[in-house]
């Protein structure tokens, strides 16, 4: 099957023009030869990705609905260990991300770690930086190791939207802080005589920022119109997306995947289950599922909310050859970025990826395997027209001529967020393992992750093939 990415085509948006261009793409072709620049590390010691697994990510009210976040973390922490074999002794620190909080479990780090067996003299802390926690996971790690605190680090993340925080209102939790201290009758029946049926309104969470009030999905609308991102070209990025995800899946590309036995749950959960291919013509029948109704993000081009736990295993080269371990790819670098959270919310791969870049001293062509998070397929026409944009690089960048298009050839050539789904915090390592994997499978050298995250911050890392590496 041939793609035709039009959105790329010369079309003048109101703040930006871009270069007319048309990428062919190729779905899950093998590479040329690796030519990318030899690369090397900032820390002053080589970083490695041993390995990384991830629970199959489920649409949010389905099979793990009965869980609690810190069991599927369990899962992810303990498969870790068994499919590597490792020793639980082995692991001197663990890192783990969560965006939306279970109250009961608030260093899920920890209770995942105890839950799965890790030695309790092994400490753990958990990370939030909403969609990159997990990257932010690994990255702390990596210092941990640069600094040579530790050798041996685990990091991941969870994400569970099956069950999220649902609080009364303030003023009823105000009624019944103030209950729960009341000492006598009186005093309990003057606090009950305030109460008005109003205060009952639960506070439901929204998926939005908290400085602008705004959803990820309305603000993400307003990128796509602010680019001149169509309807249709976010609908062919999904289908491309789901298309992309499903041949991966069909010829069991996910490696990282570790089938769970959900109790409860007749059959093991064994893939992902948001992956759908549909029709040009049934994603043009849904409606706007944020600016209603003249808005172009709908539920087929947004990243659906998902349940599902990832970890990995970071560690020294040197501790590696001790270990014995046959490592997937060297963490080269890393580095983060920020904008206004209102106008620039979700364009952290714009900013990020020239910065890494620059940093590293390589160029667009270097760079053999993108994995870049799919928030909304709009968000990521508008990041890729942001980078081929001379007028954003210069205004926005401080550079003086466009970054260019990265090859589209190479780009979440697995699917991404919007089909494989996106339970938040989990979704880091998800992206270095499945551009460690690619990187194997198709003949490449350098990778790039790259991220947008609420808050308006994003996440850039390179990533590079370990030699004799195999993407089992
Ligand atoms: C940096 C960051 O990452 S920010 C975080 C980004 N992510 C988010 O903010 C999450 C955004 N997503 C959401 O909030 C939700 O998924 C929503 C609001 C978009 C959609 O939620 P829902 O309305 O519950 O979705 P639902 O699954 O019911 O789908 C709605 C309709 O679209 C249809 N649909 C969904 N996906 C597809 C698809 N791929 N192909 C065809 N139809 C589809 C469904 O069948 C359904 O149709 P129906 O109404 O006829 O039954």
């Amino acid at each position: 099957m041939n793609f035709r990415y039009a959105s790329l085509l010369g079309r003048k948006s109101n703040c930006l023009s871009v270069a007319a261009k048309t990428v062919e793409y190729r779905p899950l072709s093998v590479a040329a030869a690796p030519q990318a620049k030899p690369s090397k590390s900032s820390f002053g010691k080589n970083i490695v990705l041993v390995d990384g697994v991830r629970t199959p990510f489920l649409t949010s009210g389905t099979s793990y609905s009965k869980l609690m976040p810190h069991e599927l973390a369990r899962h992810a922490l303990l498969s870790l260990l068994q499919k590597n074999r490792l020793d639980k002794e082995i692991i001197d620190y663990i890192v783990y991300g969560s965006v939306i909080q279970e109250v009961k479990t608030s260093n899920i780090a920890r209770e995942a770690a105890l839950a799965a067996g890790f030695s309790d003299k092994t400490p753990a802390h958990t990370v939030t930086m909403a969609c990159i926690s997990s990257n932010a996971a690994i990255t702390t790690g990596m210092g941990l190791i640069a600094t040579n605190t530790y050798d041996v680090i685990v990091a991941g993340g969870v994400e569970f939207m099956s069950d999220v925080p649902i609080r009364h209102s303030r003023k009823m939790r105000a009624l019944m802080l103030k209950a729960n201290k009341a000492k006598t009758l009186g005093q309990q029946l003057s606090l009950l005589s305030t109460f008005r049926p109003a205060f009952l309104a639960p506070e439901l969470p929204a998926v939005a920022e908290f400085s602008s009030g705004e959803t990820m999905g309305h603000s993400a609308d307003r990128l796509a119109s602010a680019f001149n991102v169509s309807r249709s070209e976010q609908d062919e990025y999904a289908l491309r997306s789901h298309t992309l995800a499903k041949q991966a899946q069909d010829k069991g590309y996910f490696t990282d995947l570790v089938p769970f036995k959900v109790q409860g749950v007749d059959q093991v959960v064994d893939k992902d289950n948001g992956i759908r291919v549909s029709s040009p013509e049934s994603l043009a029948k849904l409606k706007p599922a944020f600016v209603k109704p003249y808005g172009s993000i709908t539920a087929a081009n947004a990243s659906f909310l998902t349940d599902g736990a990832s970890a990995c295993i970071i560690m020294t080269e040197e501790k590696a050859k001790e270990l014995g371990l046959k490592p997937k790819a060297y963490l080269r670098d890393f580095l983060y970025v920020s904008q206004d959270p209102v106008n620039q919310l979700l364009l952290g791969p714009a900013y990020g990826i020239p910065k890494l870049l620059s940093k590293t001293g390589l160029s667009l062509k270097d760079i053999d395997s993108w994995e870049i998070h799919e928030a909304f397929a709009g968000q990521i026409i508008a990041n890729l027209k942001a980078m081929d944009s001379d007028w954003f690089c210069k205004t926005y960048l401080g550079l003086s001529e466009k970054v260019g298009s990265p090859d589209l050839n190479k780009w979440n050539n697995w699917g991404g967020s919007l089909s494989i789904g996106h339970p938040f915090a989990a979704t880091g390592v998800r992206l270095c393992m499945h551009t460690a994997n690619r990187l194997i499978r198709e003949d490449g050298k350098l990778g790039v992750v790259a991220a947008c995250a609420a808050g308006g911050q994003g996440v850039a890392m390179l990533i590079e093939r370990y030699p004799g590496a195999t993407a089992d």
